[in-house]
């Protein structure tokens, strides 16, 4: 069933009457990397918390797919910051997400071994999960995603806390996942990976959505002054946390 075009319409979270979505409008085509960007607080983490189904909004719409279907049941995974891993192998890890989908056992075995092969972790297979560097847990948990075969793969800064060499490895991992035909939707602050992995940016603040436009476009003739004080480091404090 397609879940694409994704669009959301005046799209509110409101906890304690504090406006932390203030009225999302976005849509969101069948491919491509799209990155957010935006100042702490902006809201970016909850519009994709909310976007899998984690947080239930206030007000507004969100429809899946030219049938318009409220909420899909399966195709939609999030890799978070710091991924959860069972105390268990790095394979039994990965083969986690077919489980639900009623693969074999050795089947499990079998595909999670390969895909473990395409995020350089073969050799930790038998290893405890927990035991993996940051950037090590984070390719294992793109591999978790991966194999599941997502339609949108939703990742909130996934490279947060890693070296530059382990976001490179991230950052490959994540355009092998787009090439196999995944939409993406990634919050990052890093400018320059999101010049390096992104086709379009969307970009945020106080809980809203103030620009949606080509990657070079926005980084070249950014179209609100708040998206230009932000590329250039400059975004005053109270926009950072009210809005404009
Ligand atoms: N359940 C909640 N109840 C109240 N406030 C919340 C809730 N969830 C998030 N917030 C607040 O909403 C605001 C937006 O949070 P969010 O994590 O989405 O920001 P962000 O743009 O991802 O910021 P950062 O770049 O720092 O990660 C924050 O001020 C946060 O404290």
């Amino acid at each position: 069933m397609a879940i694409f075009p994704l669009r959301i319409r005046d799209l509110r979270y409101q906890p304690n009457g504090r406006e932390v979505l203030a009225g999302i409008d976005l849509d969101l085509g069948d491919e491509g990397i799209t990155l957010v960007l935006g100042p702490n607080g902006a809201g970016k983490s909850v519009l994709l918390r909310t976007i899998c189904g984690l947080i239930e909004p206030d007000a507004g719409s969100m429809t899946w797919g030219d049938e318009g279907i409220r909420r899909p049941e399966q195709g939609v995974m999030m890799v978070f910051q710091r991924p959860m891993m069972l105390r268990a192998s790095v394979r039994h890890n990965v083969a986690l997400g077919l489980k639900p989908l009623g693969v074999s056992a050795a089947e499990r075995r079998r595909r999670a071994l390969a895909m473990l092969e395409r995020v350089g972790l073969a050799d930790r297979a038998e290893d405890s999960a927990r035991q993996l560097s940051g950037g090590e847990q984070q390719r294992l948990a793109l591999a978790r995603a991966w194999l599941t075969k997502p339609r949108l793969l939703l990742l909130d800064e996934p490279t947060a806390s890693l070296d530059p060499s382990a976001s490179g490895e991230v950052e490959r991992i994540i355009r092998e996942i787009r090439t196999d035909g995944t939409r993406i939707l990634m919050v990052t602050h890093n400018l320059g990976q999101a010049t390096r992995l992104g086709d379009d940016i969307v970009f945020m603040s106080g809980g809203r959505v103030r620009e949606h436009t080509p990657v070079q476009r926005f980084f070249a003739r950014p179209q609100s002054d708040e998206a230009r004080l932000f590329i250039q480091g400059e975004l005053p404090w109270r926009m950072r946390f009210h809005g404009a």
